[in-house]
């Protein structure tokens, strides 16, 4: 967009230079040319002048020689007045002739012309003396007067002769400037209506360049508004239409599907395990991965279904016309098949998912923004039934969703507020009776539900990722209460496998020792199988890394999941935590003892201690002390209870506990 009205810019200031250089030019020229005029008109007047000041002192010289002769005719003597007045006269026009001549060589407009006068102006000095003296000689002897006079009329003749040259060489100059004169003006005017011409050519120019740009700015404009619009109804990233554009054209789809008698059905669709991808290879690698999808969803679409990126890793894809309900779950499994084939970004093999939940018009409802909360709630349903599947709404299914949502919403904030607490409950051993451990349980207190389970929200927040700040906060307590107790007491707590997804668990450990000052020794963590179920290897090296810190791992519920033996070989646990399911049949149930006694047989074989969860009576103390179980832990020997009640309970109440039961048993 900028280049172009760059150039046009660049035409624009040239073509303004060009003109302004044009116009002073011919300005120039024309004051040029009008002065060259002037000059050739004042030569012309200089020489026209000069001519008449020439006749002027050739009439004069005239009236000298006729003034002389008649001086010389009336020579007699006797008439000295007349004479005089004859010699006043003669000294007249004499210098009225020297006058003339001088002017004239004072305003010779040539070099020539000067050198010519200044030569007439000596023979004009030497005349007015022998003309003067040719009369007062003949005033006095006309004789001799008569002798001078020829004298005078050799002098006179020179410079009337002269002064004829003169005339010829002026006329000759006069008509040359005149000539002159009425050349320029005719190539001043002939050059004026050439540059006229130019002038004129040039602004036609200047009017067809610019109603050209003109033309252009405004095909640019209208291109730009057309990018413009385009841009405001389209995702930026993948290029899919945006929710604007989605919400108009559902709005159509919906008034066409009512004139036709046919359906719509929207789809809404959301990638999963797509954020632990963004957090894990970068951003870049997300926003690839958005295109690639957008790409597929585009391959599973009719000519008349289109697809729009609602934002994030939300997209919704409007079926229009839908003649079968079915045909939409064809597409919503079409699509979730196609995105969840492998993908290469970068060199990165990527696996991701997809749920899609799907709503219907005219069967759900026709209002439009209805129709995509329902899509959205049916989404929200094929998320929590397990990813990686569609599900059509259902009435009902709201009611449900809302309650998760709020329940969302409240953990959320709960979360800023602090509104947890942990409970701890001793893990006890077997064969000293003393409390070797506790186990943090964490507990909500709700302002209004009062204190909540985790089985509450523990399963909510893993799914919306909040168990990363709240496992942090659960780690940081955890480890900060334990400082407070005697230093051989152990502290466990429980990792969610979700906490193992992104890069933050090792952090949050570190952090939580370090800032507490417990030694990492003292911190055991409690994971369970379903770790190690997805992206086994990566956990496998965080448990590692920790481990490598002096840290200690348990595998928790132990015999619930599905390949626990094959676990166990994956990682070297330092404690196996019998599901507490085996130990409440352990007395009735042949299966449960046998399997408690093979795990604990297991344990001695790899060197790992066992702990049995849920031991509520003697008898099942018994039971499991006699199989070799290493620790117990169990309402028999306390519930959880809170921070403040963890000292006394270290007192007084375990170390009885099993001392009773062991000295029963003894007895
Ligand atoms: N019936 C019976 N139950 C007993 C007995 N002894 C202990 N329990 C209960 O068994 C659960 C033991 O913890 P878990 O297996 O790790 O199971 C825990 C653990 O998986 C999870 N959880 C608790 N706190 C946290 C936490 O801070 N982070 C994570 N990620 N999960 C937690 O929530 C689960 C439930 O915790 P709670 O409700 O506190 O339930 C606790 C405890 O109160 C007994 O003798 N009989």
């Amino acid at each position: 967009m900028r280049q172009p009205l760059w150039s046009i810019r660049m035409v624009l200031i040239m073509l303004g230079t060009l003109s302004v250089a044009v116009v002073v030019g011919l300005a120039s020229f024309g004051l040029f040319g009008i002065e060259r005029q002037l000059e050739a008109r004042r030569n012309v007047v200089r020489l026209e002048q000069i001519l008449i000041n020439h006749n002027n002192a050739d009439n004069f010289m005239d009236d000298v020689r006729a003034d002389v002769l008649r001086a010389l005719k009336t020579a007699d003597g006797t008439n000295r007045e007349g004479g005089d007045k004859i010699l006043a006269e003669v000294k007249h026009h004499i210098d009225t002739v020297k006058t003339a001549i001088s002017e004239n060589l004072a305003g010779a407009p040539s070099a020539d012309l000067r050198e010519s006068y200044s030569r007439i102006a000596g023979l004009a000095e030497a005349f007015a003396p022998s003309g003067q003296h040719a009369v007062e000689l003949a005033l006095e002897d006309p004789i001799a007067g008569s002798a001078n006079y020829e004298r005078f009329r050799q002098t006179f003749t020179a410079l009337e002769s002269a002064m004829d040259d003169q005339r010829e060489v002026l006329q000759k100059k006069l008509l040359g400037v005149r000539n002159d004169a009425a050349l320029t003006a005719v190539r001043v005017e002939n050059l004026i209506v050439a540059y006229s011409i130019i002038g004129v050519l040039l602004l036609a120019l200047m009017t067809a360049v610019s109603v050209k740009i003109a033309q252009r700015i405004t095909t640019e404009l209208a291109s730009s508004k057309e990018e413009a619009n385009r841009l405001a109804l389209h995702d930026t990233l993948t290029g899919l239409p945006n929710r604007a554009f989605l919400a108009s054209h559902l709005a159509k789809a919906l008034t066409q599907a009512e004139e036709q008698d046919s359906m719509v059905a929207v789809l809404c669709l959301d990638l999963d395990r797509f954020k632990q991808v963004n957090d894990t290879l970068g951003h870049p690698i997300g926003d690839a991965l958005l295109r690639a999808v957008a790409d597929r969803i585009r391959t599973c679409l009719r000519e008349n279904d289109i697809a729009a990126r609602l934002g994030g890793d939300e997209f919704a894809i409007v079926q229009s016309p839908l003649g079968r309900v079915e045909e939409a779950g064809t597409l919503a499994q079409r699509v979730v098949d196609t995105l969840s084939k492998p993908y290469v970004i970068l060199g990165h093999q990527i696996m991701i998912g997809a749920s899609v939940g799907i709503a219907l018009a005219p069967i759900d409802t026709n209002d439009a923004g209805e129709l995509l909360k329902m899509a959205d709630i049916a989404l929200y349903r094929a998320k929590s039934d397990g990813r990686g599947l569609f599900r059509v709404f259902e009435r009902g299914m709201d009611t449900k969703l809302q309650a998760r949502r709020a329940l969302e919403l409240d953990l959320r904030a709960a979360i800023e507020l602090q509104q947890f607490e942990l409970h701890y409950q001793p893990l006890v051993d077997v064969v000293s009776g003393r409390v070797s451990g506790l186990e943090a349980l964490i507990r909500w207190k709700h302002p209004e539900r009062g204190m909540i389970g985790p089985d509450e929200f523990i399963p909510l927040a893993e799914e919306t990722g909040l168990i990363v700040p709240l496992g942090a906060w659960v780690l940081h307590q955890a480890c900060t209460d334990a400082v407070a107790w005697p230093g051989d007491v152990k502290i466990a707590v429980n990792v969610s496998p979700a906490q193992f997804k992104g890069p933050e668990l090792v952090t949050a450990v570190l952090d939580a020792l370090t800032l507490s000052g417990l030694h990492p020794a003292r911190l055991e963590l409690e994971i369970t199988e379903t770790a190690l179920l997805s992206d086994a290897s990566g956990t496998v090296a965080v448990l590692h890394e920790l481990r490598a810190k002096g840290v200690r791992i348990a595998m928790d519920d132990f015999g619930t999941g599905y390949s626990s033996l094959g676990y166990l070989r994956s990682f070297p646990f330092d404690k196996i935590k019998i599901d507490r399911c085996f130990v409440r049949e352990i007395e009735t149930s042949a299966d449960c003892k046998a399997i408690v006694r093979a795990v604990t047989s297991l344990g001695v074989s790899l060197g790992i201690s066992t702990t049995a969860e849920g031991v509520e009576t003697s008898a099942q103390l018994e039971h499991v002390r006699a199989e070799g179980c290493d620790q117990v832990q169990g309402y028999l020997f306390s519930r959880p209870v809170p921070a403040r009640d963890v000292l006394v309970l270290l007192g007084h109440c375990i170390p009885s506990a099993v001392h009773e039961t062991a000295s029963t048993l003894a007895a």
